[in-house]
């Protein structure tokens, strides 16, 4: 079943502090089910293009359009809600919760969903977790590696069953093994299951197993 979105982005603008311009995208168009790899040497604002992309660049200028959906346009709340139903985010140690398990943290998905779906997403999260080889629910994640932190975020984005999922530098605090199981993982969402997926990342293997490739250099798109 196809259930990714479709991106059309023009003339994106992100400023910083001081007015600084720090990327500009002039179109980036995407099909459901598109693996999308940014790279770049670091600074060259692959995050920022993953924020912009998750409506959360705090200044940000043109058309970021999902499905229909029109996001720069949109309101802060506009924007948050946007991400709650339709995107998982894969973000180094992207706000877990301390004092939760691994399970408590991968399951959060399931308190801003309809009820009648809430089994299924802590169902997921509890499968991933599993999958991805960690302790669902023995401790609290505050006492967990690097590693093990980004795989909680990791199910926690799966468990959601979101139709886009964005992720930064997924592999980096992983080990080959776990890594290699992980694009494994991405893949299969996007080519398995029609999500649409886009990843930045230095990490070459996975990179080459992305459909496309955006190089990003200096804020702006190289190729
Ligand atoms: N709010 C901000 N105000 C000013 N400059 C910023 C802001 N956020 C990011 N930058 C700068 O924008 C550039 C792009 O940053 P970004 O984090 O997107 O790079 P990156 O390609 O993801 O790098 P890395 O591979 O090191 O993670 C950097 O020079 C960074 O310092």
């Amino acid at each position: 079943m196809a259930r990714g979105a479709t991106l059309g982005l023009r003339d994106l603008v992100v400023t910083g502090e001081s007015r600084r311009r720090i990327l500009d995208v002039p179109e980036l168009d995407l099909a459901p089910g598109t693996a999308l790899g940014i790279s770049g040497p670091s600074g060259a604002g692959k995050s920022t293009l993953l924020y912009a992309l998750a409506g959360m660049a705090a200044q940000m200028t043109g058309r970021i359009d999902w499905d229909g959906t029109e996001i720069v346009a949109q309101t802060p709340a506009g924007r948050a809600r946007f991400r709650a139903d339709r995107i998982g985010m894969i973000f180094q140690d992207h706000l877990l919760f301390e004092e939760l398990s691994a399970l408590g943290n991968a399951g959060l998905p399931a308190l801003y969903a309809p009820k009648a779906q809430r089994r299924a997403i802590r169902d997921r999260a509890a499968d991933r977790l599993t999958r991805l080889g960690i302790d669902a629910g023995a401790r609290r994640v505050a006492s967990f590696s690097g590693g093990e932190r980004q795989r909680v975020v990791v199910a926690r984005a799966m468990a959601a069953d979101a139709p886009i999922l964005l992720a930064d530098e997924p592999t980096a605090s992983l080990h080959r093994e776990a890594a290699d199981a992980l694009a494994d993982d991405l893949m299969a969402a996007a080519r398995d299951e029609g999500r649409t997926l886009v990843c930045g990342t230095h990490d070459e293997r996975l990179l080459a197993r992305m459909d496309r490739t955006l190089r990003i250099a200096d804020g702006r798109v190289a190729e």
